[in-house]
């Protein structure tokens, strides 16, 4: 395709920046300012396509959004003019490896599922200390589980290795699906004080926010490029790949999610121009969620989400958070806030999981009928084995009277002991029996 047209098609194609909200401009929105660049011949003067227009005027209405963008954009190193116009360039192998590095960490197979995820067998040591061992449970749409367990019982390890910040040993972790949107709310919120608390949602849409920094760029670099029709084709080429990816995008849809979400956190409308740094942590929570919300997440991690917040914000976060479908993970001390939320419990317990349907009070329920059925096979077990004990000390007393052969007793052993050694009162092995021939007692017990 040769210039002119090239030219013609991006022309085309640049209306889906025209006629939106976007161009309210009392709104900050994602948009980049486009100047109107007409004025100035994009090619040398002596071809038919210098008045050539290919941005809206009406696009000047950006400069207040692009100052709000520059605020957030990633800050690039000066590096030499060449450099700099090369990094314009889209690189494809990148996609690829993240597509590769995502496919390495999730399992899609015959136990895949259709929403959330699923650890299977999932071991992990760190130094040679075993931390999981064979964990099995998994989350869904819908489902809230809360993870449990004694400090440095690797719950968050747990979390780590879903995220893929960590692999596990063995076992797998199964995804719904490779690409799969995670998002890990931690207690430490990453917000940052400098910006607007409109600037720090929009800094939610990395991808988007890239794409429309790196349109303002290559349009930049269009214009210094008069002289080089080279350049300038691989430019306009660039521009036309990064127009198809925003229209992929959906630029207006961000700006009106952002708008829909503000007040649902509890800001108000004139909120959105002050600094994140002149609101409390409990705020910035509420932002820092936010964020991840408005990724439309597949998966929801949250790991002591309610450490530093005062009640009233534990109590909006345990509301706001009921009312998401998202499958989500807890960590928490707060029982409170797990009874509120969790419809699952996964304890995990010497790198043991175990899983309890219910909230939380029905987990300490749950486990305290399991922990008392055990003791009480665990008592009769005892019962038993004293009154085994006492058989045999009688039958020892017959043998040694003649009464019993030694061979008889061993087949009384055999009948009556070997179940012992199978369960202790926590599920356990808790004894070892060793049994003697020569004379002495016949068996002695190691708990
Ligand atoms: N990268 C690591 N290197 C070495 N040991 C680690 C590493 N990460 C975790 N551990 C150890 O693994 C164990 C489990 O840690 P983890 O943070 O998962 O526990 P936790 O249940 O989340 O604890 P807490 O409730 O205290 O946060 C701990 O003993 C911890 O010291």
């Amino acid at each position: 395709m040769d210039l002119a047209s090239k030219l013609q098609l991006i022309d085309l194609r640049s209306t889906f920046l025209t006629g939106s909200s976007l161009l309210d401009s009392r709104k900050t929105s994602l948009r980049p300012r486009f100047r109107p660049i007409a004025t100035q011949p994009l090619i040398p003067t002596n071809s038919s396509l210098q008045t050539t227009t290919f941005f809206n005027p009406k696009q000047t209405k950006y400069h207040r959004i692009s100052a709000k963008l520059s605020a957030v954009a990633v800050e690039t190193a000066e590096t030499s003019v060449k450099d700099d116009i090369e990094s314009l360039f889209s690189d494809n192998s990148a996609n690829e490896n993240d597509y590769k590095r995502v496919d390495k960490q999730s399992k899609i197979g015959a136990s895949s599922i259709s929403t959330g995820v699923r650890l299977e067998n999932v071991s992990k040591s760190y130094k040679g200390v075993t931390v999981l061992k064979d964990v099995n449970w998994e989350v869904k749409r819908g489902e809230k589980v809360g993870l449990v367990g004694v400090n440095g019982a690797g719950k968050t390890t747990q979390l780590r290795i879903i995220a893929g910040q960590e692999e596990p040993d063995s076992g797998n972790v199964i995804k719904a699906k490779s690409n799969m949107k995670i998002a890990f709310l931690s207690q430490e919120f990453e917000v940052l004080g400098s910006r607007t608390v409109r600037e720090e949602f929009m800094s939610a849409f990395k991808e988007e926010m890239e794409i429309a920094e790196r349109l303002e760029k290559v349009q930049k670099a269009i214009e210094k490029s008069v002289d080089d029709l080279e350049l300038m084709g691989r430019l306009l080429d660039e521009f036309d790949l990064l127009q198809r990816r925003a229209q992929a995008v959906d630029l207006d849809e961000v700006d009106a999610k952002i708008s829909k979400l503000v007040p649902e956190l509890g800001f108000e409308p004139e909120d959105s121009d002050r600094l994140v740094a002149s609101f409390s942590s409990g705020w910035q929570m509420r932002m820092s969620l936010g964020k991840i919300l408005l990724q439309d997440p597949d998966l929801l991690l949250l790991d002591e989400p309610t450490n530093h917040l005062d009640l009233d914000t534990i109590e909006w976060l345990e509301a706001y958070l009921n009312k998401q479908d998202v499958p989500m993970v807890i960590i928490s001390h707060d029982r409170a806030f797990l009874d509120q939320l969790c419809t699952k419990v996964v304890e995990t317990d010497m790198g043991v999981s175990r899983t309890y349907d219910g909230n939380y009070s029905q987990y300490v329920i749950a486990k305290a009928a399991r922990i008392e059925a055990q003791f009480a096979a665990w008592e009769k077990q005892q019962k038993e084995i004293d009154q085994t004990r006492d058989l045999i000390n009688r039958l020892s007393a017959g043998a040694n009277a003649g009464r019993a052969s030694t061979a008889e007793k061993f087949v009384f052993l055999a009948l009556h002991l070997r179940r012992w050694a199978k369960v202790g009162a926590n599920g356990e092995r808790s004894r070892r029996l060793v049994i003697r021939t020569g004379g002495g007692n016949c068996f002695n017990r190691h708990r």
